[in-house]
């Protein structure tokens, strides 16, 4: 890997290479994840994001390269697909047995993790898109992972929703101490919480922290400038706080007026 991977890993893979159809899907990737690490594997579609999250999950055979995974590592999953059919009734409670056996207790436990437990006895076809996603964060999380794997856990949600889909994972990250793989193209929400971003265009295109990849020409030419400068604008977004009385103190601890002049 060309930074060394760190002995502390829950999960990496050296040099992966996928062939599938006569042609690499990926190749010469690595990737890893430590304990307490929200990892964002980023790309534009098709740039082989799932196929790499697969992998390192070892539910894909990989045709270069090497899987490391910490023994006895606990996984929980979120797929970008579930195939549930959608005609027969499914209970939210019945969702999170479908892939293991746990007592009731496990279950409302994980519900009320992800603030569904009011949701157990719901039909997941009544769910909105929000509480679905929650739904399947929870049926990972209870088996009490060591590592997450969540590939695109906000699609069909909001931009409010999302920020609170995003909010959760961080608070379930700092609570389990479990590493997250965290795939999305959803960038600037992204780098918010995320630790290092791995950007993807069938080869890692470059990686790092956010703000150095977002600073990186390879983000750039695969993303656009535009998508840099949201970047920027969320990261400016939050170089202040609002106090209970409605005024703004920048970092410079400077409070300026109550009617919000010199918000960003
Ligand atoms: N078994 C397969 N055989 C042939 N091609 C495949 C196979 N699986 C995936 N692909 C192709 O590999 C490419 C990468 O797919 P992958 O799902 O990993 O991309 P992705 O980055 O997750 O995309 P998206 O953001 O759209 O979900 C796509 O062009 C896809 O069509």
């Amino acid at each position: 890997m060309p930074e060394a991977a760190p002995a502390d890993m829950l999960a990496g893979i050296e040099g992966l290479g996928v062939h599938r159809g006569g042609r690499w899907l990926v190749r010469h990737v690595d990737l890893w994840v430590r304990r307490g690490e929200i990892v964002s594997l980023i790309g534009p579609n098709g740039s082989g994001k799932s196929t790499t999250a697969k992998a390192l999950l070892g539910i894909l055979r990989p045709d270069e390269g090497q899987v490391r995974r910490e023994p006895g590592l606990r996984i929980g999953y979120v797929p970008q697909r579930l195939s549930i059919d959608w005609s027969l009734p499914l209970s939210v409670r019945r969702l999170m047995t479908l892939t293991g056996r746990f007592s009731e207790a496990e279950i409302q436990a994980a519900l009320a993790e992800v603030g569904i437990d009011h949701l157990a006895g719901a039909e997941v076809q009544t769910l909105s898109g929000g509480e679905f996603q929650r739904a399947l964060l929870a049926r990972a999380l209870v088996r009490r992972p060591g590592l997450l794997v969540l590939d695109e856990p906000v699609q069909g949600v909001d931009f409010s929703g999302e920020i609170a889909l995003y909010d959760l994972i961080g608070t379930i990250r700092d609570r389990l101490d479990c590493g997250i793989l965290l795939i999305s193209h959803d960038l600037h929400v992204v780098m918010a919480q995320t630790d290092r971003v791995v950007c993807l265009n069938g080869h890692v295109c470059c990686s790092g922290t956010p703000q150095n990849v977002a600073a990186s020409p390879e983000y750039v030419r695969l993303f656009g400038s535009r998508a840099a400068e949201t970047l920027g604008v969320y990261r400016h977004r939050h170089d202040h706080a609002h106090l209970e009385d409605g005024r703004v103190v920048p970092l410079d601890g400077r409070p300026q007026a109550a009617d919000g002049a010199g918000d960003a």
